[in-house]
């Protein structure tokens, strides 16, 4: 039986009194290729967090490679929600990418050879290589989500944290960089949990699929069905979108609908 990762035993959390996310079990085995959808402020990034150590839960057990989350996240490349940046802050695209070097030591220290191979490894891997030294201002956006996953990547993690990392990126970037995750997942054995609006992308290139709204509607499958949809959002939401049709949603079973 494959190892498990990442493993939540009747989690509670959220930010002071408010309880964002409830009663969440959910495991995740290596090598999985996990997509978690859900509505606005249904809680996908605070789950993320709670995996990362940010937030500490109410109750409940976290585990990361069997170890407490805040241990655990050693292995753990994080790409966070596009933030606004300065594009005027002078940094090079590899100084971005090396910093995912230094969450691998707790104390700040000079880069080593070997964090400049890794961050340079890292950016070939997402096709970045021949921008190493522009600033990161100078980039487009689809360009700087990958710089961000290559700064994940620079870690060596076994697992990859991504939320939301190719919102306002246009199609065509997005297909390359859901590709690129597809193809680190296969051939890098890169487990990937990735919070996303974009069923279209979750029904193409995920092994499974959960839905999060305060609950999470997760049944280790690589099957989304309108149930557990309907669950999560309250509401009929068509899946089959972006002209993708069927790769996850089966025959609509009416009995399944009317839950
Ligand atoms: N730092 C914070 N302090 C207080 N409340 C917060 C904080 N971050 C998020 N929240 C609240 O927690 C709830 C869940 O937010 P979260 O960002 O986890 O949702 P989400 O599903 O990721 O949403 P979105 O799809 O819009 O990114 C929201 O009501 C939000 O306002």
């Amino acid at each position: 039986m494959k190892q498990k990762v990442i493993s939540l035993k009747g989690v509670w959390a959220g930010y002071g009194n408010n309880n964002v996310i409830e009663d969440i079990n959910f495991s995740v085995k290596k090598g999985d290729f996990v997509g978690i959808i859900g509505p606005n402020g249904g809680g996908k990034s605070t789950l993320l967090k709670v995996i990362l150590g940010l937030i500490t839960p109410y109750k409940g057990e976290v585990k990361v490679m069997g170890l407490p989350p805040e241990e655990g996240r050693e292995f753990v490349g994080w790409v966070p929600q596009e933030s606004d940046m300065d594009r005027d802050f002078p940094i090079k695209v590899l100084d971005v990418v090396l910093m995912g070097r230094m969450g691998r030591k707790k104390l700040l220290r000079s880069y080593s050879k070997e964090d400049k191979n890794k961050a340079s490894e890292a950016l070939e891997m997402v096709g970045l290589q021949n921008i190493a030294q522009k600033p990161i201002g100078e980039i487009s956006l689809g360009q700087r989500q990958r710089v961000y996953i290559a700064r994940a990547l620079a870690k060596d993690p076994e697992i990859l944290l991504l939320d939301e990392p190719l919102a306002s990126v246009d199609p065509n970037t997005s297909e390359v960089i859901y590709g690129l995750l597809k193809d680190l997942n296969e051939s890098s054995a890169i487990t990937i949990v990735m919070v996303t609006h974009d069923v279209g992308a979750v029904s193409s290139y995920v092994k499974s699929v959960g839905c999060l709204n305060r609950k999470l509607y997760y049944y280790d499958e690589k099957t989304l069905t309108q149930g557990m949809i309907d669950a999560a959002y309250h509401c009929p939401v068509d899946l089959i979108a972006h002209g993708v049709p069927h790769r996850v949603l089966p025959k609509i079973n009416q009995e399944e609908t009317k839950r």
